[in-house]
């Protein structure tokens, strides 16, 4: 069968840095081909040849056999390749069907907008693919699976022959994550050719068909899926993994102080309680409000907040900081790293106050720490002299926890903390926020990824629209922490 989509010794380079060498990929129509690598390994940027965002130093594509040259991402789409990137672009406050055809206003699709002409036009194309939504809500009322299923259905509202899925499992609860792949598998059978970018070994072998490797700037291993095993993918991922990289479980200290504690109105007892040492999950609708409730970003109702044994309110970050409060958000977008300035530079401004006197700078002492910190969380072949928008997804994420780790804080809140990061980072990142917890300092994580939870935590909390649920001691060892890994499920999720 002729490959819907091929690539031939496909070269890239950023300055002086090769990222892609000769690639040489092939897609064919019904695949759902994962392409998997390291952080860094150069799997956006392949994607982005392929969608006309880049255009390559050298090398051909071709689309079913024809050789093809994109200007810009319009010719591509044109070309019926399509992509749905990382961070989601939609627009809140319109509904499924205005985002849906958003774009396409300008391709004299309507130059007046008929409203029910629009609605039928997006209610058959969600009906052809079979996407469960509604045309009429509102975007912001949707789940962010349902986000996810929009850009894919906006993908498809075109000529489609190649979709293009970067990391779209990122940050979607298990159920989310059922839907998501429903969608993928009843799209291959419609005979669309899908690449999918992932980190999870779990996607590539719930929905995955065939499989690539990219890494030293190649694709080293193209297989068929069902020729291999997760454990054996990991190995040519090459991953090696820290020999002591199950992190230690905390031993409860009864007789700490609690560093922070929230309470029901009228209830004796606290709903959650977090002393020094302790890494404590929550998982659930809400869990990632709750940690933006206890910065100050969104209003507490339900709860009181004590923070060391004394009451407080908290009506700002600014104020939450000053408490030794730290929030790390899922969304890098919202993050704060600032993308024009380096990566140390984006480290450094945590560390401002510990590293200068009162007039000097202690560089050489802030660069230490900053190369101490890059070191534990496996930074390797990246300069930390680059800028931060050169960077891929999974390097931002470790200069913001990084940025985290280095604060003088007590009390890190870290949303979808290992979101983006590859089998290794996740594997280091955990070790070091262990290492954090120790220091007598407390971790509160929320994530849509139980079996993480459950591994690396102490203990869990579910939190949904009931509030704050009892504390579950998460289950501990080396099978789970495996589990989470590979993006598997954990049988004995909590004892
Ligand atoms: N515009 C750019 N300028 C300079 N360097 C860049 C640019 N875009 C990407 N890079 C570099 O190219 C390399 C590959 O990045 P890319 O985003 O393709 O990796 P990735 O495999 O998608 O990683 P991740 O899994 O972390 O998303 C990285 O070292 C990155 O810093």
């Amino acid at each position: 069968m002729k490959p819907v989509l091929k690539a031939v010794n496909v070269h890239k380079q950023f300055g002086a840095s090769a990222v892609l060498r000769g690639v040489h990929f092939e897609l064919e129509r019904g695949q759902v081909h994962a392409v998997l690598g390291s952080n860094g390994a150069g799997k956006s940027t392949l994607m982005n040849i392929f969608s006309g965002i880049l255009a390559p130093d050298s090398g051909e594509l071709l689309l079913d056999g024809v050789p093809c040259y994109f200007s810009d991402a319009r010719a591509a789409r044109r070309e019926g390749i399509a992509m749905v990137h990382q961070e989601l672009s939609l627009v809140p406050a319109m509904t499924v069907a205005e985002n849906i055809f958003l774009t396409r206003w300008n391709d004299g699709w309507t130059k007046f907008v008929d409203e029910a002409a629009m609605m039928r036009a997006a209610a058959a194309l969600l009906a052809r693919f079979e996407i469960v939504l509604d045309p009429q809500q509102a975007v912001s009322e949707l789940t962010r699976a349902q986000q996810q299923l929009l850009e894919i259905a906006k993908a498809l509202s075109g000529k489609v022959r190649v979709l293009i899925l970067d990391e779209p499992s990122a940050n979607l609860s298990a159920a989310e994550l059922e839907l998501l792949y429903q969608t993928v598998r009843r799209l291959s059978l419609q005979g669309l050719a899908i690449i999918y970018i992932t980190h999870r070994l779990r996607d590539v072998f719930e929905v995955c068909n065939a499989l690539s490797i990219l890494r030293d700037g190649r694709i080293q291993h193209m297989l068929p899926v069902d020729a291999t095993s997760p454990q054996a993918v990991l190995t040519l991922l090459a991953a090696q993994l820290p020999a002591d990289w199950v992190p230690r479980k905390h031993m409860p200290m009864q007789e700490a102080a609690p560093l922070l504690q929230l309470h029901a109105k009228d209830e004796r007892h606290p709903a959650l309680t977090v002393v020094p040492g302790q890494i404590v999950g929550l998982s659930g609708d809400s869990a990632s409000a709750l940690l933006e409730t206890i910065f100050g970003l969104q209003p507490l109702t339900d709860y009181t907040l004590s923070l060391c044994g004394h009451a407080v309110q908290i009506s700002h970050p600014s104020e939450a900081i000053t408490h030794g409060l730290h929030l790390v958000p899922g969304d890098r977008r919202r993050a704060g790293l600032v993308m024009d300035l380096s990566v140390s530079e984006n480290i450094l401004l945590s560390l401002f106050e510990r590293i200068s006197s009162s007039l000097l700078i202690d560089e050489a002492r802030g660069q230490r720490i900053v190369s101490g910190l890059l070191h534990r969380l496996g930074w390797r072949a990246d300069d930390p002299a680059r800028e931060a928008r050169e960077l891929s997804g999974g390097h931002q994420q470790k200069v913001l926890m990084a940025r985290a780790l280095s604060t003088e804080g007590r009390i890190l809140l870290l949303d979808e903390p290992g979101s983006g990061m590859d089998v290794q980072a996740q594997a280091m990142l955990w070790q070091t926020v262990r290492h954090y917890a120790e220091q007598g300092n407390a971790v509160l994580m929320a994530s849509t990824d139980a079996a993480m939870l459950a591994a690396v935590c102490d203990t869990c909390h579910v939190v949904d629209s009931n509030g704050i649920g009892p504390p579950l001691a998460a289950a501990a060892g080396q099978h789970a922490l495996l589990g989470a890994l590979h993006g598997t499920p954990v049988v004995t999720r909590y004892q």
